[in-house]
């Protein structure tokens, strides 16, 4: 049995989406703690509601970056994690702690990278004229949102869309993809090879 450790920054819903995937399908894996660097982040109410391990390692209380990964690390590890899995985790983190998951770590970015990384990515798509947005899988790596790509969402859009609404049209993509491809991961359906990620049953890594 896999076990996955998620980190959030606030609202959840995509490990909300995965717990409940995870529970309702019967996945070779559970998730043993949802861990948060923010102490009000509401996603830790709905986990401990579901009597999952919840954890907080607040930033602001370390002086550096490397400080507080290797907190966020040490109370990782006392969950014994075979896959670490960032839901709207808000911190850019370092080389070491990124080494440290290397291949057993996974973000959700809302964008279809290599576009638009970093932050505000609906806002910049609008911007700049875009017919199509999205949402993409990666395995993390230390260049922020240049990891692997396991799946990909497309999405449309609209003339009238606002930050908000196509967020919101978005959001109902990742999560469809984001179980979608961590359950992929514990059942050992994927291969990373060379930077490149290839699913042995085939399945698309493109959703329109
Ligand atoms: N080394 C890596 N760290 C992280 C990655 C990654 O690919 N490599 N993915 C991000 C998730 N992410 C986008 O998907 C992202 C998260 C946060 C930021 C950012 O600029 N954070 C600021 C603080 C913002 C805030 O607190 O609201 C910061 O860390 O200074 C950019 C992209 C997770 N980490
Ligand atoms: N760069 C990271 C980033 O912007 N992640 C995005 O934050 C939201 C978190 O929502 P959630 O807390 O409801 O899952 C999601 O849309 C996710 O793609």
């Amino acid at each position: 049995m896999k076990r996955i450790v998620i980190l959030i920054s606030g609202r959840g819903s995509n490990m909300e989406a995965i717990v409940d995937a995870c529970a309702a399908e019967g996945w070779p894996a559970s998730v043993a703690a949802v861990i948060s660097n923010r102490p009000d982040a509401k996603g830790l109410q709905f986990a401990a509601a579901r009597g999952i391990a919840t954890d907080v390692v607040d930033h602001k209380q370390h002086a550096t970056r490397e400080a507080f990964d290797a907190e966020l690390a040490r109370v990782i590890d006392r969950h014994t994690p075979d896959l670490v899995v960032l839901a709207g985790f808000m911190r850019i983190l370092t080389p070491g702690f990124v080494e440290h998951y290397a291949q057993r770590m996974v973000n959700i970015h809302p964008s279809l990278l290599p576009a638009f990384t970093g932050l505000h990515t609906h806002r910049r798509a609008i911007e700049q004229g875009c017919k199509i947005a999205g949402a993409t899988v990666h395995y993390v790596t230390a260049e922020l949102d240049h990891g692997p790509i396991i799946v990909q969402a497309a999405v449309p859009v609209l003339p009238d869309d606002t930050e908000d609404s196509l967020s919101k049209r978005v959001l109902a993509r990742e999560h469809q993809i984001y179980p979608r491809a961590v359950r992929w991961i514990v059942e050992d359906a994927l291969d990373l090879r060379d930077g490149v990620v290839v699913h042995r049953r085939g399945e698309p890594q493109l959703v329109l």
